[in-house]
């Protein structure tokens, strides 16, 4: 398991003292009145879009059911908003996840699907990797016979700033087991996400 551990030697004023300084280097002054307690909550609100690196997302596909009547076709679970942050520049990644296996034997309830999802983007991020590690994830503990896995999100870093093209997405996808090897399971897969 490769999670990054959460850096809890970072005091809260620590984390402060970095947002004054780039409110500083935005050409802005920290000491102004609308800007004071800026740093503090800047400081929180990373706590609660870097959740991500608090707990590891395999753990919510650990419990399973197994009653299933028999069920053994494929299960979508389509359009996971999630928000992001590249990697490169820190800005939004905003996007949506489309997450789908083939069960062996058993099935996971379906908003772990979803937690698994906000799990990995709540952290920096790429989307190729994101979207590898869902998949992987889903395969690893679940042991299904397939995993699908594809992202289509809207970079800020690139719509926003950069060469500044609004509305351009990248699509992901990462597919295992059958849901690469098997064309019909593949296709069905693939038709179910669009
Ligand atoms: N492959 C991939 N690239 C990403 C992702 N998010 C952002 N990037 C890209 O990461 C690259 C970083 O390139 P650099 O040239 O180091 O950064 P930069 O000078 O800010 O580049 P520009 O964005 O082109 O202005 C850019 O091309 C981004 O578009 C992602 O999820 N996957
Ligand atoms: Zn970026």
């Amino acid at each position: 398991m490769t999670d990054a551990p959460h850096d809890h030697s970072v005091s809260p004023e620590e984390a402060e003292a970095a947002v004054r300084t780039l409110i500083k280097w935005a050409g802005d002054d920290p000491d102004r009145e609308g800007l004071l307690d800026t740093p503090a909550r800047v400081a929180r609100s990373y706590k609660e879009l870097f959740q991500g690196y608090e707990s590891d997302p395999r753990a919510y596909l650990e419990r399973t059911f197994e009653e299933v009547g028999g069920y053994s076709q494929l299960v979508v679970l389509k359009d996971i908003r999630f928000v992001s942050f590249c990697e490169h520049h820190m800005l939004p990644v905003v996007g949506v996840a489309h997450v789908g296996y083939l069960p062996t034997d058993r099935v996971v309830g379906i908003s772990k699907l979803a937690r698994v999802v906000r799990g990995y983007a709540k952290r920096l991020q790429i989307q190729e990797k994101m979207t590898a590690e869902i998949a992987t994830a889903i395969e690893e503990v679940l042991r299904p016979q397939g995993v699908g896995v594809v992202i289509e999100a809207e970079h800020s870093c690139m719509t926003l700033r950069g060469v500044n093209v609004p509305g351009a997405k990248l699509t992901t996808s990462a597919l295992l087991g059958v849901v690469k090897d098997d064309p019909r399971t593949r296709e069905e897969f693939l038709r179910l996400t669009r």
